[in-house]
């Protein structure tokens, strides 16, 4: 488990500022360790603002909610320039689905830690094809911690960091749960997209 370097971060004058993603397949539990994160946050009465893109609107429409059912207040955004207006008070930023934010969410996460702001930020690392999500690689290149969580291949139980899309559609963005995707680790996702073609 990652261990986070503090929770505090100084009061307003001196605290320094850092970016933390947190990264997997679907159902690999980074919601959870983002709402976990943000909580201790809370208890060490950081200021803290939640920000999740307003296109994920699977579970609830201002609530982060995890697939187990935890869940933590944000506010929906339309583009991650967003966040610098309501995130730039605080002490800490928690970012969730940051793989649907548009190209400029690393350079806004910059601009945040650089003023002082703790940012958790979780996404998935890569689409249905495997391929690297959105502003995601360049999120991962500009953080000081970057921890990658693992789920549970369906098929034959190893560690999953593959979300295998099992409904046909070519479409990047697809807003879905187990009823379109199926955490799998890399053999059974190489099996599966062979019987695709
Ligand atoms: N294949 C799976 N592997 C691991 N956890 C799973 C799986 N399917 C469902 N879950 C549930 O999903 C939870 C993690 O949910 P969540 O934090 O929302 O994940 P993520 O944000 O990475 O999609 C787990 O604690 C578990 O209850
Ligand atoms: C792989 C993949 C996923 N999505 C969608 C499906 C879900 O709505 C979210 C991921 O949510 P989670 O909290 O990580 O479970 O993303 C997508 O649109 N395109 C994809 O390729
Ligand atoms: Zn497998």
């Amino acid at each position: 488990m990652f261990i986070e370097p503090r929770v505090g971060n100084g009061n307003h004058a001196t605290r320094r500022g850092w970016v933390e993603v947190i990264c997997g397949s679907m159902f690999s539990g980074k919601t959870e360790e983002l709402i976990r994160r943000l909580n201790r946050a809370k208890i060490a009465k950081q200021k803290i603002e939640i920000f999740k893109p307003r296109i994920d609107k699977r579970y609830h429409e201002e609530d982060v909610v995890s697939h187990n059912a935890n869940s933590i207040r944000s506010t929906p955004i339309d583009f991650a320039q967003d966040m610098l207006l309501l995130g730039g008070s605080c002490d800490v930023v928690g970012v969730d689905e940051a793989q649907f934010f548009d190209e400029g969410l690393a350079e806004v996460c910059v601009k945040l830690a650089n003023s002082g702001v703790r940012v958790i930020a979780a996404g998935l690392d890569m689409d249905y094809l495997g391929k690297p999500f959105g502003p995601m690689p360049a999120l991962m290149a500009v953080a000081e911690y970057v921890t990658k969580v693992h789920a549970v291949c369906v098929h034959c139980g190893d560690i999953a960091t593959y979300s295998f899309r099992s409904v046909p559609s070519e479409q990047q963005v697809l807003l879905g749960e187990t009823d379109s995707y199926e955490a799998r680790c890399r053999h059974c996702f190489v099996k599966g997209m062979k019987g695709r073609s």
